[in-house]
């Protein structure tokens, strides 16, 4: 006998969400796989196991629950706590008060770093640096060596990361990841070693983390078999979401911390993997069951509730192409008599148009804007469907964009506040002495030079004398660095005090200071759902909000308003209605993916990713030409597209196929005449 609130999973989720846990109350189970197709309800069922623990008894506080991003760790919070209130009544929030360890990958590793930095001789202030910070620490040093200077091209700072980066994630030696990755770069291993050593040297010396420390700190921290004991037995259960996207270091961490793989469950769906990029290896998951003896119990969902019957069909039909997968094909009960459609236009500007009017007559016909989404394999390719909405005026939101912490603005206050915490972290610093005037690179470079031996930095700083022509502003930096020095203020008090610090500087450099005061403003806000400084800076480096208030902004939240979103960032999401943009060739599969099969498996999952996140309607526009980016707003190179491989004839049977506006032959031709005589394009590049 079920409990009742169990009663409206399906059989499978129930047996996914009871595992272990006997009529007599929690025990720990074995180690359990549930591997779950798009829509099959995982987060569903993730969120009934974890409630079902603390109702059976499970301590909350001994509960981790790692997922992908915050957003995903924010959300299951929450339906744990909902189902835990059915049950528990008024007493559950205490309850669901103390599930405190749930987060991503890297945000969890960067509290039991802190916890445990003196076991491992770390200084617990450390910093963290985000991926663009990493660059520019490895130019420096790349600087340094000379290796800027070096007669043919050493590689870019961003290659650079990406291979160290590449390296350490999939724990390959680096001679390997030259190999199969970076062939051209090859010639460079000797160099690149060294660029990478100083790299480790700089970080250890500015007492900073990037982003693959936090997991590659943390794997070493559990390689000491006493730690892993210590850290492991901190929790009772483990469960991780999305285990399709984790790389061989996080797989190595929960290896290490539920070695027998008791009360360790993951989740995922192999058919969506879809951040190799990223070093994620879809073997995790293929591998996790026989990682133990006896294996791990495997538990397949396969029962669709997204999707109607007609979608399912069609993206059953792309993934069932694909080599090896775990997944089976997913069910569904929701007939339909309408297939996706598959939409021919004539460009970009065309494809941009039709969208516009379809979201409206959906609009009118009762659908919310906030209930149909747009989705396209790369950022830039909505730019054009985004003047469109801008000048109909139709209130969008963009996610997988132009992040909120890149806009120089909002990378100024985090490094007031990043050098406040940790005064030895020089790109912080770099950036924030230069905000000054009258302070160039050079004379930014000594002070923190004089300032970087001293115990006490910030004390340091407060006696160097005013550089010449900083006039009255190195007065009033130093006061604000001591003030945050001392925290007497608190938080988030400090956040305004920074701000209002750095408003004369902000106005002083940038011509639309209102604008960006906003987002300062839209900070602030953000900083006071944080305990403290740190843990603000911690987990905003590690998942930042999208969106700043001169993009698209995120409009107040009982606004409507369309989503536009990189088929990456929509993972985990749902729509009534998902349009997909530029579904051809060199867009999906994007022809900056190498060309390697992996990677073409890889663009293949990524357009099943797309097509499942639409529940009643799906279209897919194939622009017939598009525009080149790189050049200038009234270029006209464009290239011919055709319609995407993972759709080659024998899927048309899935879709109603048609084209849009249902022209006459008349204008056709017109049409297809302007495309030969571009007569206007000519005239633009004669003075080229
Ligand atoms: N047992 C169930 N009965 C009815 N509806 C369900 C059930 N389980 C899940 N659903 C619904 O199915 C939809 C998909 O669920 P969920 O978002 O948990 O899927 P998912 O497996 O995480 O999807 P994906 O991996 O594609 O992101 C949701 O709308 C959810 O409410």
């Amino acid at each position: 006998m079920s409990a009742t609130y169990l009663e409206k999973l399906n059989e499978r989720q129930r047996r996914a969400v009871e595992h272990g846990i006997g009529g007599d109350g929690v025990t720990v189970g074995g180690p359990l796989l549930i591997i779950a197709g798009a829509g099959s309800g995982k987060t569903n069922t993730l969120a009934h196991r974890v409630a079902h623990l603390i109702v059976n008894g499970a301590d909350p506080r001994r509960i981790l629950l790692m997922t992908f991003s915050r957003r995903a760790a924010a959300e299951m919070s929450r339906r744990v706590e909902r189902i835990c209130a059915q049950v528990l009544g008024a007493g559950s929030g205490v309850m669901t008060d103390a599930l405190a360890w749930a987060g991503t990958f890297h945000g969890i590793g960067a509290r039991l770093l802190r916890i445990y930095a003196e076991q491992i001789g770390l200084n617990v202030d450390f910093t963290i640096h985000d991926r663009e910070d990493s660059a520019d620490l490895l130019n420096v040093v790349r600087h340094e060596l000379g290796l800027s200077k070096t007669e043919s091209r050493f590689p870019t700072k961003g290659t650079c990361l990406a291979i160290y980066s590449r390296a350490v994630n999939s724990q390959t030696p680096l001679n390997e990841v030259l190999r199969s990755w970076y062939p051209w770069v090859s010639g460079w291993e000797q160099q690149l070693k060294e660029l990478f050593s100083g790299y480790v040297e700089a970080k250890q010396a500015q007492n900073v983390l990037d982003y693959d420390d936090l997991l590659l700190y943390w794997a070493q921290m559990v390689g000491d078999p006493s730690l892993a004991d210590d850290i492991g037995n901190r929790f009772d259960h483990v469960l991780v979401d999305e285990y399709q996207d984790t790389n061989k270091l996080q797989s190595s961490v929960l290896l290490a911390l539920k070695p027998g793989g008791r009360g360790l469950t993951v989740v995922g769906d192999d058919a969506q993997a879809i951040y190799s990029f990223r070093a994620a290896t879809v073997r995790n998951i293929l591998d996790f069951p026989d990682a133990f003896s006896p294996p791990a119990d495997v538990i397949t969902l396969d029962r669709n509730y997204r999707s109607t019957q007609t979608i399912l069909a069609a993206a059953n039909g792309v993934i069932e192409l694909a080599r090896e997968r775990f997944t089976k094909n997913l069910w569904t009960d929701r007939q339909s008599a309408v297939r996706p459609k598959l939409l021919t236009v004539k460009d970009e500007s065309d494809q941009a148009n039709y969208i516009v009017e379809q979201v409206l007559a959906n609009r009118e016909s009762g659908m919310l804007l906030k209930q149909q989404a747009v989705l396209f394999r790369t950022s830039s390719h909505s730019g054009p469907l985004e003047v469109e909405l801008t000048r109909r005026n139709i209130p969008f939101v963009k996610f997988g964009g132009l992040k909120f912490l890149d806009s120089a603005h909002v990378k100024d206050l985090l490094a007031v506040l990043r050098f406040a915490q940790n005064p030895r972290d020089r790109v912080a610093g770099f950036r924030l002495l230069q905000m000054l005037p009258g302070i160039g690179p050079q004379t930014a470079g000594k002070i923190l030079d004089v300032i970087a031996t001293d115990p006490e930095p910030l004390m340091a700083l407060g006696e160097i004398p005013a550089p010449p022509k900083s006039g009255p502003d190195w007065a009033s930096f130093i006061d604000l660095m001591l003030a945050l020095r001392k925290s007497d203020s608190g938080w988030p008090a400090e956040i305004a005090l920074a701000r209002s610090w750095y408003e004369p500087h902000l106005e002083r450099m940038h011509e639309d200071a209102e604008t960006r005061r906003a987002d300062l403003l839209q900070l602030e806000q953000i900083a006071a759902g944080y305990h403290n400084r740190e843990r603000f800076l911690t987990e905003l480096t590690l998942d930042p909000p999208d969106a700043t208030s001169d993009q698209a902004g995120v409009p107040l939240l009982d606004e409507d308003y369309l989503v536009l979103s990189t088929i990456h960032s929509a993972k985990g999401q749902e729509w009534r209605s998902v349009f997909m943009l530029n579904v051809v060739d060199g867009c999906i599969p994007s022809d900056l993916s190498t060309g390697t099969s992996d990677d073409l498996e890889e663009e293949r999952r990524l357009l099943y990713v797309g097509m499942t996140r639409a529940k009643d309607s799906l279209t897919l526009v194939v622009p017939q030409r598009f525009f080149t980016g790189g050049q200038h707003a009234q270029g006209n190179r464009h290239v011919y597209a055709s319609r995407t491989r993972f759709i080659p004839a024998t899927l048309l049977q899935f879709f109603e196929t048609g084209t849009w506006p249902v022209a006459g032959r008349e204008a056709s031709e017109r049409s297809a005449q302007q495309i030969r005589i571009d007569v206007a394009a000519r005239m633009r590049t004669m003075w080229k």
